[in-house]
């Protein structure tokens, strides 16, 4: 991949898991340019030394934000570990990130585990290697209901 732009978003019973993530790749992540929700940036900035663009918290809509960036071409990456264990107020929010994720076929983490092996890939290294845009020119070119008749 020519840049790598990873959004690193953790709830908060993840952040200690997110913050010792972070600290054992710091080395990685010196190539990568980071971006995150406003408290999930913070912490991973004190704990690495490293600069983190920082979007609004979470429940303040920063997970929206990093799913427009995402929609834009601006984030090629996402490591978000949710907490599968409780509900939040911004529920709506963080499956609507989770769903651009998916739409815009970006590599996205949820695990550690997936996330060990996501930075472990030598595809990171691969110039040539490109994400696959989706083709939605069908979709936005289809006739809705109304056009029809
Ligand atoms: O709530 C979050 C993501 O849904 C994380 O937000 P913070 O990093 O600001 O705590």
């Amino acid at each position: 991949m020519k840049q790598i732009n990873v959004a690193m978003v953790a709830h908060d019973n993840k952040k200690a898991e997110m913050i010792e993530w972070v600290k054992t790749h710091q080395d990685k992540f010196k190539t990568f340019n980071l971006f995150g929700t406003g408290t999930t940036g913070r912490l991973i900035e004190e704990a690495i030394g490293q600069k983190v663009h920082r979007y609004l918290s979470g429940p303040l809509g920063g997970d929206q934000q990093i799913g427009a960036a995402i929609s834009q071409g601006e984030i090629n990456m996402l490591i978000f570990f949710w907490d599968p264990l409780e509900s939040l107020p911004h529920d709506p929010d963080i499956k609507a990130l989770l769903r651009l994720a998916a739409v815009w076929n970006i590599p996205l983490a949820c695990t550690v585990s997936s996330a060990d092996l996501m930075i472990h890939s030598t595809l990171l290294q691969d110039t040539s290697y490109e994400i696959k845009q989706p083709d939605y020119s069908q979709y936005t070119s289809r006739k809705t209901p109304a056009e029809q008749s």
